[in-house]
Parts: structure tokens; sequence; C-alpha cells
């Protein structure tokens, strides 16, 4: 079926902290929707797909590196979104097209001001070319199979977001991503949420409000304020994922081990796994503490599962991976 964009709480798109764990996490504390870390287009097409029985996952590998570039499971297939940074419509649709099987949507970053993706043209340079803002959504609207959907911020003035929002309205796509700030602003800054409110007025097609969600209520706060279909959620999230619990967040060393105890079971990338930690710690605590240095020295998830108390967990973990292992030898390997 596919993903309907209204009334949902949505993981919002962190690089190196939107992965699987963090993902399946959000979605266990009551998110609906969880969008994938942005990946870029050029190292995406690079990758091949590969079902890993071992973990039941599926892997996008990088082929020189054999890195995992996105990994993946069933159990969230109808609600993972794929995001993509690009600035070449084939190519966004040569990327899109190797995972659209394994993910519920598509979208593309408009709103990155970093940088790197301002320098690739991608991210939040794409807000003043809307001709290749079109040509890329139309390319994908032609050609998946999956929604399609952007994610934008806000341009100088209300009026050039709205005739910004407008032209990709036009495109097809399922929905509209509106974080409320422009690139000049910082974190920091308020968010705007009467720009979101702005292009809910002017469109048709679903918006998910985004900006300074910290707590369970911020939810409703910002719907009322802005009439958005959704809401997405970032920071608050990666500080503290039960967020998205209606009964309200949970201590956040709890919520600290069952994150641990998550990327044990998907085998998560152990920096990636570390970044988000360390995120955690930083809002919350010191990373000069005695934590953020045992931290520092962790080298897999072994060590993680022993500094957190949850080697009992790591080790069934380990003892079921061995007998899937010995049930399914080989993995199948699908190379596009
Ligand atoms: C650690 C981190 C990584 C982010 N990575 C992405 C990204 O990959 N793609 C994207 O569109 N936005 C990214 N953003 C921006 C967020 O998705 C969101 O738009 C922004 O933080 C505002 O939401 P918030 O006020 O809930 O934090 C990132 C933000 C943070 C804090």
């Amino acid at each position: 079926m596919e993903l309907d964009y209204r009334g949902k709480h949505v993981l919002a798109p962190m690089v190196r902290v939107g992965t699987v764990p963090l993902r399946m996490l959000a979605a266990e504390y009551g998110a609906d929707i969880t969008y994938g870390e942005e990946l870029i287009d050029h190292k995406v097409v690079k990758c091949f797909r590969q079902e890993n029985e071992e973990l039941q996952t599926v892997d996008f590998i990088e082929r020189d590196t054999k890195e995992v570039v996105f990994r993946t499971s069933s159990e969230e297939k109808h609600r993972v979104v794929f995001q993509i940074g690009t600035a070449d419509p084939v190519r966004a649709l040569k990327a899109a097209q190797l995972v659209q099987n394994d993910v519920a949507a598509i979208d593309i970053n408009m709103g990155c001001p970093k940088s790197f993706s301002l320098t690739g043209g991608m991210g939040a340079a794409l807000l003043s070319k809307p001709d290749l803002v079109h040509d890329i959504l139309t390319t994908l609207k032609r050609n998946l199979n999956k929604p399609v959907t952007c994610k934008i911020r806000l341009l100088k003035t209300y009026e050039d977001t709205v005739e910004l929002a407008r032209r990709i309205e036009t495109t097809g796509v399922s929905a509209i991503g509106v974080h409320g700030r422009r690139i000049a602003d910082r974190p920091r800054d308020p968010a705007q949420w009467d720009g979101i409110a702005a292009v809910v007025s002017a469109l048709s097609i679903p918006v998910i409000a985004n900006g300074d969600v910290f707590e369970y209520e911020d939810f409703q706060r910002i719907k009322d304020s802005t009439g958005a279909a959704s809401v997405m959620v970032a920071r608050a999230a990666c500080w503290n994922v039960s967020v998205f619990r209606p009964q309200g967040k949970l201590p956040w060393e709890d919520v600290k081990r069952e994150y641990v105890k998550k990327s044990v079971l998907w085998d998560n990338d152990i920096k990636s796994t570390k970044h988000e930690l360390k995120e955690m710690i930083m809002h919350y605590s010191c990373l000069e503490f005695a934590e953020g240095k045992s931290l520092n020295k962790c080298k897999d998830n072994a060590d993680l599962a022993d500094m957190y108390g949850v080697r009992d967990f790591y080790d069934e973990v380990q003892r079921l991976r061995s007998k899937r292992r010995n049930a399914f030898p080989a993995v199948t390997e699908t190379f596009v």
C-alpha cells in the first residue's frame, strides 16, 4: 500500500544518525515514517544490492570499498524513506531505481546548507534552480513505482518559498517537507512556523512541517500553528528518540541502552553508532567525562555491549546469528 503522508510523526533524515538502529527504535517508540540519512547519488550508483540472510537485512554495498552504504530490512520497508543528495536527474533516477523496491518512498534533499552540498549543486543549492528541481522530480515521478517527495528550507521571502513549493507541486510529488529555516539561519535560530503555514495554505498536497519540535506536545502545537498534514523531528530524536512516545520521553540512560541493543542486533557500523551515542552524551552530559572517554576506546559492538551492560543480549544475538549462518551458508547478491 502506498505511503500516506497525513497525520504522521516522522523521523527526519540525519546524516550518520539515521541508520537502521535509530530508525527501528524510533518506530518502536511511535514514529510512523522514518527517513534514512541523506546519501549522495554518486555513491549510491556505485553500490550493489545484497540480501544478508544472517542479519535478515538488505544491504547496498559500495563495489570498490565493500562499505555498507545503506542497510535496511523488510521490517521497515513500508515506512523507510530513502533520501538522495543530487544535482542530476539521470543519476538521481539511477540511484533511486537501485533501492526503490526495498523502501517506502524516495525523497530529494533540497535543504542542506553545508558547503559540500552547495558546491556540488545539491541540497539547498537546488532552491535557486526551479527548472532543475522540476527536471529531477518529474524524472523520478515518471520512472519510479514509489512515492517521490522532497524536503526544502524557507527561501528569502515567504512569497518565493510559496512560488517554489507550487512549482514542486506541479511535478506530482506525494508530499513536501518544509524546514522552517532559511539557508543562513543557524539551528539555534527559531524555526519560522508561519513560513511553513504559508506553504500549507498555498498547496493541496500534504506538507510535512519541520523545525523545533522538542517534546511530544510540540507535534500537535506545530500542526495547529501551520495546518501541516504531518510533522518531522530531527534533533530532539537524535538526543532522545523516545520523543515519539505519547506517554512522554523515557530516561536517556534507558534509551541509550536500547539503542546499543539495536546496533548489536542490526550489526550497525561502529562509527555511526558511536556518533549517535556521542550526540546523546553531548546533549545530556559531557564527552570529557568517563563515559565519553570509554566510548572513544570502543572498537566494535562487543565493546559497546560490555560498556552499556548488554553483553548477555550480545551473546544471544551471536548465537542466533551462527544458527542462521549454518542454515544459509551463502548470501544472495544482485548486481545491477
Ligand atoms: C545531525 C543532523 C543531521 C542532519 N542530516 C540531514 C540530512 O541528511 N538530510 C536533510 O534533509 N536534513 C538533515 N538535517 C536537518 C534535519 O533533518 C532538520 O531539517 C533540522 O534539524 C530541523 O529540524 P529540528 O528542529 O527538529 O532539528 C540534519 C540535522 C541534524 C541535526
